[in-house]
């Protein structure tokens, strides 16, 4: 149970027994539990009911109060296995209720290890994205509520500082791959020597090329001696992930697999076959035909979600619309989240990144206008739909090229879906209104070009080509259906890679280097140009800056017009103009600049090539100028007092003596990274063992600070009150820091006593204490159903605050 202390007094004859019985009562029950525990057969598991698990009072009081009293399927088989401490490889269908399978073995395991504040952190809970991470926290605070484990989120957004204070307290964290790496090299005070637990839900997600890197770096700060435990609602036994995770003796646990069906059975899914050029007519139609329904719609990128979003909502079809995709603020993704989740019927715009894990009640319709990257995709994203028993329907967008192969990918994954047909009478074209849109607004024309594009290069990163085929696809028709005068010219990068390319949506797409030629010949008629492309194009391009018209015009010209001459000829991309010494840029005389042989050059720096508007004002300014300069050497002397370069060239006979350039090279680096990876690891053990004498000497006053004050209050002064702490609101206030009661009373004299200084709570600020009393009886009515955090600055102030 929650050890809240009351301050309550007892009388000097009551003391002694009080809380030494409570005590040993306690660790009677807790001896019983893990007797229990330790009897599980999980062979013959009937375990239905949460009330027949052997479970910690806090653990079944806080599932209760959740109102969960069924286990599903995938709870029965899992968490018996994960209380007895097995590593656990957990597949089950989208909605089917994975979060309790793990989130139960994680409070009860730790509870069972008497885990307290001073053990450090215990469970690490990995999720791909942030919103999923959120939401698994929310589900800990719920059923966490009558622990006293301190949990904190960590999934960026919040200043590292901020968060660094708080995270060496911490005992169960969730968090996003990429921050918790971030901290665990960063922040000294973090430790996980301790920890028990790891989990990753959506592993396959996490596993993924994405973060696969990211793990490994994780997973080596971590013990080898803990449990595992793996879930997902795709998932493939891969030996090599497991073994990177170093799983021992993992229990498969898969409700799924004997399944006709890896989707749930109470979801109606559809395809329908719609060329490109009519998919925006026929979700729209759709929208309109479904006003009173609450609609997901996917699409491959965050572009086209913006341009279909901001071009429907203009056209107002009479259901609130809202999109979500990446590049939105962590703040603004949060709130749309919670808006979607909150209303009846309304329809969200989103890419993949809602596409796992989250738990939007009441999903009518899940709708793929693109066609998903794979199989486990398409089972992810209409997931969000028919959760936990309810109803749902799915339909899937295939453009005719993309039908056969996608089928056969479903067929493989054992997803069976039904074609149906648009009904072509209530089917409405919105191209001209489109049209008409994007020609009076000009800000809407680029999202439709920036749109047209990112689905032609999402199409084309695609690896599996026997669903996306590029060149089937009818381009110049789909351009003009999002309103476009023209399709927009697009250039690739050579042998990219699709899911590097997916997973780092932010890397810029560079349009240099080579072309898909076909594609581009194919767009490149009738393109639209944009500012940029009108910019190289100008003729006169060349055309000198005046200020560089005055540094050349120096009487002796004759050579710099040459080079100009010729240059004129070239294309319009080519080089224009090269400086090429760093006198030029002095101001000296261009003469000089350009007659100098590299021999004579002292100072030689990389030459400056003036093909752009912008380099030509950077002729203009001296001071940009001189950063082309070329900095001064660093010189080292010897014994004699002689300078060398720091590092000089040997003698080319001696150097080919010791072996071939790249083995040497390869010896060299390989010798580096020892001599670092050595020096690393020493750095981190001095770190390490200051860190633990410092943990160790703050563990050793806080003991003796504690006993001090039971001494001084006389054995057991304060007693535990179970009814009361759950008012008193131990997980419900703060997650699950423990609080001392305020308003104390003197058993004996029914004298008010002045109440031991509480720590303040994330919620709260300076407020005087009256508005302090209001709020904190507020929370105490609410403790059955969990306040919820009613803005997004209070799920923020939550999200941080539980992390202090
Ligand atoms: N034992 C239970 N009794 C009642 N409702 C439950 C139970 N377990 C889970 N649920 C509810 O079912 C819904 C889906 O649960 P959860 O999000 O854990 O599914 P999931 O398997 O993780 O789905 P996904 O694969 O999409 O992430 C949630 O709304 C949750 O509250």
């Amino acid at each position: 149970m929650a050890p809240v202390t009351t301050g309550q007094k007892k009388s000097p004859k009551s003391r002694p027994s009080a809380r030494p019985l409570k005590r040993k009562r306690d660790e009677e029950d807790l001896d019983n539990l893990i007797q229990q525990v330790q009897d599980i057969n999980v062979r013959e598991s009937d375990y239905d009911t949460f009330a027949r698990l052997p479970l910690s009072q806090p653990t079944a009081s806080g599932l209760e109060a959740s109102h969960f009293k069924n286990l599903t399927d995938i709870q029965k088989k899992g968490i018996p296995h994960g209380l007895k401490g097995s590593d656990i490889l957990g597949a089950a269908k989208t909605g089917s209720g994975k979060t309790l399978a793990f989130l139960v073995p994680v409070l009860e395991n730790l509870y069972r290890k008497r885990w307290t504040d001073l053990d450090g952190l215990g469970a690490l809970i990995l999720s791909p994205t942030r919103e999923l991470a959120i939401q698994i926290f929310e589900v800990l605070r719920k059923i966490g509520r009558y622990h006293t484990f301190s949990a904190g989120l960590v999934i960026g957004g919040k200043s590292l500082q901020e968060e660094r204070e708080r995270l060496g307290r911490m005992n169960i964290l969730v968090c996003t791959p990429g921050r918790m790496l971030q901290h665990m090299d960063q922040t000294a005070a973090f430790e996980s020597d301790n920890l028990q637990m790891l989990v990753l839900d959506e592993a396959d997600r996490i596993m993924d090329m994405g973060f696969q890197s990211t793990v490994d770096a994780i997973v080596e700060h971590l013990p080898k001696e803990r449990q595992t435990l793996l879930f997902s609602a795709t998932q493939t036994k891969k030996v090599s992930d497991l073994a990177r995770l170093s799983l021992r003796d993992p229990e498969y646990v898969s409700v799924h697999e004997a399944a006709s069906s890896a989707t749930p059975s109470t979801l109606q899914q559809n395809y329908i076959v719609t060329p490109l050029p009519e998919k925006l007519d026929i979700l729209w139609s759709f929208l309109r035909a479904n006003l009173k329904s609450k609609i997901l719609v996917f699409f491959s990128s965050g572009k086209q979600v913006r341009f279909v979003y901001e071009a429907f909502r203009h056209m107002q079809p009479g259901i609130p619309l809202m999109h979500l995709h990446g590049r939105q603020k962590q703040t603004v993704r949060l709130d749309i989240t919670n808006k979607f989740s909150a209303t009846k019927n309304s329809c969200l715009f989103a890419t993949d990144v809602v596409a796992r894990g989250l738990d939007f009640p009441a999903v009518d319709w899940v709708i793929q206008l693109d066609c998903p990257e794979d199989a486990d995709t398409y089972i992810h994203r209409v997931g969000r739909t028919a959760r936990y028993e309810r109803d749902g329907r799915a339909v899937l967008f295939l453009e005719p090229s993309e039908e056969e192969g996608m089928l056969k990918r479903l067929e493989q994954k054992r997803v069976v879906v039904e074609k149906i047909n648009v009904r072509q009478k209530k089917q409405q074209s919105i191209k001209n209104q489109l049209q008409n849109m994007c020609f009076k607004d000009p800000e809407l024309k680029y999202l439709g070009q920036k749109a047209f594009i990112s689905y032609v290069r999402s199409i084309r990163i695609q690896q599996d080509k026997e669903v996306f085929k590029l060149n089937d696809l009818p381009l110049e028709e789909f351009s003009a259906s999002l309103g476009l005068p023209g399709a927009p010219k697009i250039k690739f990068l050579k042998g990219d890679n699709a899911k590097s390319l997916k997973n780092a949506p932010r890397q810029a797409v560079s349009s240099s280097g080579e072309d898909d030629s076909d594609t581009e010949a194919k767009l490149r008629k009738n393109a639209v140009k944009t500012k940029y492309d009108r910019m190289f194009e100008r003729t006169n391009q060349d055309v000198f800056a005046d200020h560089y018209a005055k540094l050349v015009d120096d009487g002796n010209n004759g050579e710099v017009k040459k080079t100009q001459n010729v240059n004129e000829e070239n294309d319009f991309l080519s080089v224009k103009r090269r400086l090429s010494d760093a006198s030029s840029i002095d101001g000296e005389s261009s003469e000089n600049a350009m007659t100098q042989t590299s021999g004579q050059r002292k100072n030689a720096m990389a030459p400056l090539v003036v093909d752009s508007k912008r380099k030509e004002k950077l002729l203009k300014s001296k001071k940009k100028l001189l950063k082309l300069k070329d900095k001064g050497k660093k010189l080292v002397y010897d014994s004699e007092g002689n300078p060398h370069e720091v590092y000089e060239l040997e003698d080319e006979a001696q150097f080919k003596q010791r072996g071939p350039a790249p083995s040497q090279q390869a010896k060299f680096l390989a010798a580096e990274q020892e001599r670092l990876q050595t020096a690393d690891l020493a750095d981190k053990q001095a770190a390490k063992a200051k860190k633990k004498e410092k943990r160790e000497k703050r563990k050793a006053r806080e003991r003796n600070a504690a006993e001090s004050e039971e001494l001084e209050e006389g054995a057991g002064a304060a007693i535990l009150v179970p009814d009361e702490e759950f008012e008193g609101g131990v997980g419900e206030d703060a997650g699950f820091d423990a609080i001392a009661r305020e308003d104390a009373v003197d058993e004996e004299g029914g004298r008010e006593v002045p109440a031991k200084k509480r720590r303040k709570k994330w919620f709260e600020d300076d407020l005087g204490d009256e508005t302090q009393s209001k709020h904190h009886k507020r929370r105490k009515h609410d403790d059955v159903t969990m306040q919820e955090p009613e803005t997004l600055e209070d799920l923020e102030a939550m999200a941080s605050g539980l992390l202090g």
